[in-house]
């Protein structure tokens, strides 16, 4: 039997640089204007990706990030139990370019609405079972591919060749195994990435009629 919850919660999967953090803030956003700005708030999957500090960084560049191993999920879930239950919860912080945890932690308190996004969220039943809806952001593989060669040049410390070989050693694999078959559990698929404004419309009124339950 599921726990009883006191906020929504919407999750957001699909692969990387398919436009989920896109569509998420979007939301947030407009949806901010609605609520107070204190009852909604964006979780990413990707402050769950486990500490790496006992590693070099020859070995952190060896990780296959894109593998479901590679994230706490254990503590995700526990994360959005606890708020759930109205307790604040310290969300860990992620370098991508140290490619480990900060010493910082987000002081995250309960809200009405929670977007959780990351790429293999839909994988996991423990996650699955917490979501009020679930949405995979199906943006064709070609087009994620140019937005992360260029978000992972310009903002994550990333030369091109490194975030190619990366894209045809884990996460294009990867992607085929855990992340596309996960698609199945998607409650609304989303085509053609973040700036899809009747889907975005969709899902607000959607969390808008999950809040009068
Ligand atoms: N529909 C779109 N048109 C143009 N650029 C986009 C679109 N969706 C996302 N982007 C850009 O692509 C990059 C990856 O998008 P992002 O939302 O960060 O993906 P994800 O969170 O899935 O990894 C970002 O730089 C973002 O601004
Ligand atoms: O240290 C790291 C941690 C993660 N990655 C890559 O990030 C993406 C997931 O983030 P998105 O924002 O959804 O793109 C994943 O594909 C990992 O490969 C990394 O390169 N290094």
């Amino acid at each position: 039997m599921s726990e009883q919850r006191s906020c929504v919660i919407i999750g957001i999967a699909g692969a990387s640089a398919s436009g989920k953090s896109l569509i998420a803030q979007t939301i947030y956003n407009e949806l901010m204007a609605e609520l107070d700005a204190a009852e909604i708030g964006v979780i990413s999957e990707d402050c769950y990706y486990r500490d790496q500090g006992h590693l070099t960084m020859e070995e952190r560049i060896k990780t296959n990030y894109d593998h479901p191993r590679a994230l706490d999920h254990e503590l995700l879930a526990e994360q959005l139990r606890a708020l759930s239950r109205g307790e604040a919860v310290d969300i860990p912080q992620y370098s991508y370019v140290a490619h480990t945890r900060t010493s910082e932690t987000i002081h995250f308190l309960p809200k009405k609405v929670i977007i959780l996004e990351g790429i293999l969220l839909l994988t996991d039943p423990l996650l699955r079972e917490l979501m009020d809806a679930s949405i995979f952001m199906d943006t064709p593989l070609d087009i994620c591919l140019i937005r992360r060669l260029q978000r992972d040049v310009e903002e994550r410390g990333r030369s091109m060749d490194s975030v190619l070989q990366q894209y045809r050693d884990t996460v294009r694999p990867m992607f085929l195994q855990f992340i596309e078959p996960s698609k199945q559990h998607a409650d609304i698929i989303v085509p053609r990435g973040g700036r899809n404004r009747i889907a975005t419309d969709m899902i607000k009124s959607r969390i808008r009629h999950l809040l009068l339950d």
